[in-house]
């Protein structure tokens, strides 16, 4: 599992172990673990043209410090300065190895293999500063290779909001532990592919992480697996209140996710039950309401419901609820928490803002604030969809968990109704909301990768398919073809198997 803390954190955790060191010992930690991932990145150390984005703080310090290894090894390093002073003993260092201040940085940028950003790291307050900006871009243009140090500067570490402009980064070589703007929107964007360099803080860090990303063997964990005796209704039933006169694709679509999330039977509550029999006869159908459908183990609503009411026939319910889509503008927010039983929504962006009463470009802004504010509103799970899904406990202490297997082809008609399918079966199989949550995201941007790429690009382990530890960067668009909602669902049972492959003992 992958996790990510705080700046707060992180610093605390810094400070008790610089207390036990001595000085310096801990940038040079760092410093040899970024020289090295860049050297990593150049074909030849040797007379390669590297260039130093140097602000005022540490992290120009260990840009400095990691230049001087570089220059030893015979790479040709200049410094960039930006800040009004620059870490003294770095430059030194620098100086000392070979390296030195550039008094034209358009020039050497122009020529450079390699750009360091060492702007800011965890100190970092607001965007990059005016006169960073047309440094940025003129590293940018140049076509070099470029390595954020610890964050990409511009960023903020602690949310992943991004202010006005920031460096867009090949890779970032991160210290410690990943701070969350490394993975969620928008930030993660600016990263690249990311590299965690251990500088010894990691039992330090407190118990409960900000984030946690599971990986295959987490999820392979999780999935339900039927015993010996169990029959379907061991396996839980789970019901779909979806689709209308008006879409009766999104019925067939959750049914088609429903079914493949290992739930034993799924009972389609509505009226589009021919269009589900047509396609998939193995499901119980009931014209509805849902109170009078008979017993599930978990409850789905909203998917292309337009008005049809169940709504609060379904939350006044004793199983866990899974609402979606329509289901979410019926919501009562005094129904979702008075319920015993656990509630998870599953918003993208523009429903979230929506249901907190703000616009859709603020929850994109901030949507690690987002999904936590909207867990605590209404006492539930929060699912928020984007290219960074996360999934957050209602209590305030609990990690919030980020999904790394998205990508940007999800984004089409229909395939957020697979998502509630998928997860409303993992509930009805006993997990828990924020479980059901996590591992139906995952299995579904996996199933997407999938779908997308003919099956290509993803391992059974899961190594290299994902933007971690100098791992490539995540699939943009270029690296597929379209794909429909229905192709995600029959790539479920594929991604499901290359995860449950990376089980102990699979
Ligand atoms: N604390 C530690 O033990 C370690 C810190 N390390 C490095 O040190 C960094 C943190 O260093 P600092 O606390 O000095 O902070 P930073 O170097 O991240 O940034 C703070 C400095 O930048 C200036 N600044 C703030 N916002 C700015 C902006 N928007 N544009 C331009 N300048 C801005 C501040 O005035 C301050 O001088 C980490 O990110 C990491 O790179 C590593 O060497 C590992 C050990
Ligand atoms: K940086």
């Amino acid at each position: 599992m992958r996790t990510a803390y705080r700046v707060q954190d992180v610093r605390a955790a810094e400070a008790a172990l610089m207390a036990r060191l001595p000085e310096g010992a801990l940038m040079r930690r760092a410093a040899a673990g970024l020289a090295g991932a860049c050297a990593g990145l150049l074909r030849r150390v040797y007379g390669a043209r590297v260039v130093l984005l140097v602000g005022s703080g540490d992290n120009g310090g260990d840009a400095l410090y990691a230049g001087a290894l570089l220059a030893r090894r015979g790479a040709g390093v200049s410094a960039v300065r930006l800040g009004r002073r620059v870490h003294e003993a770095g430059l030194d260092a620098l100086v000392r190895a070979g390296g030195r201040v550039a008094d034209d940085p358009y020039g050497v940028l122009a020529r450079a293999d390699l750009v360091v950003d060492g702007i800011t790291g965890i100190g970092g307050r607001g965007g990059l500063r005016p006169e960073a900006v047309p440094v940025v871009r003129a590293a940018r243009e140049s076509g070099a290779v470029v390595v954020a140090v610890d964050l990409p500067s511009g960023v903020d570490a602690d949310t992943g909001a991004v202010e006005g402009e920031a460096v867009r980064a090949d890779a970032t070589v991160t210290f410690g532990a990943y701070k969350p703007g490394l993975l969620v929107d928008p930030a993660r964007e600016y990263a690249g592919a990311l590299r965690l360099v251990d500088i010894g803080i990691r039992d330090l860090l407190p118990g409960a992480p900000e984030l946690q990303a599971l990986q295959h063997a987490d999820v392979a964990r999780l999935l339900p697996v039927p015993a010996a005796e169990s029959d379907k209704y061991r396996r839980g039933v789970v019901g779909v209140v979806a689709g209308s006169a008006r879409y009766p694709g999104a019925a067939v679509l959750a049914v088609a996710g429903a079914l493949r999330g290992g739930a034993g039977a799924v009972r389609y509550v509505g009226p589009a039950g021919d269009a589900v029999l047509a396609r998939y006869p193995e499901t119980l159908v009931h014209p509805g309401p849902p109170g009078r459908a008979g017993r599930v183990q978990a409850w789905v609503i909203g998917p292309g419901l337009a008005d049809t009411p169940g709504v609060a026939d379904v939350l006044a319910s004793d199983v866990p609820v899974l609402v979606d889509a329509d289901g979410l503008r019926l919501l009562d927010p005094a129904a979702v928490r008075a319920r015993p039983a656990p509630t998870l929504l599953t918003p993208h962006a523009g429903e979230a803002a929506a249901l907190l009463g703000t616009v859709r470009e603020d929850v994109e802004a901030r949507r690690l604030d987002a999904v936590r504010e909207l867990a605590g509103r209404y006492g539930a799970t929060v699912l928020l969809k984007g290219s960074t899904t996360l999934v957050a406990d209602p209590s305030p202490g609990v990690p919030v968990r980020v999904n790394p297997t998205g990508t940007p082809w999800l984004a089409t008609a229909g395939s957020g109704d697979v998502l509630s399918g998928l997860t409303g079966s993992l509930l009805a199989a006993g997990l828990t909301a924020r479980d059901a949550g996590s591992v139906g995201a995952y299995l579904h941007g996996l199933a997407a990768r999938r779908a997308a790429t003919g099956g290509a690009g993803v391992s059974p382990t899961g190594a290299g398919a994902y933007p971690y530890d100098g791992g490539r960067a995540a699939p943009g668009a270029a690296g597929g073809a379209p794909l429909t909602a229905h192709e995600v669902a029959r790539a479920l049972p594929g991604a499901w198997r290359d995860v449950a492959a990376a089980a102990p003992g699979a």
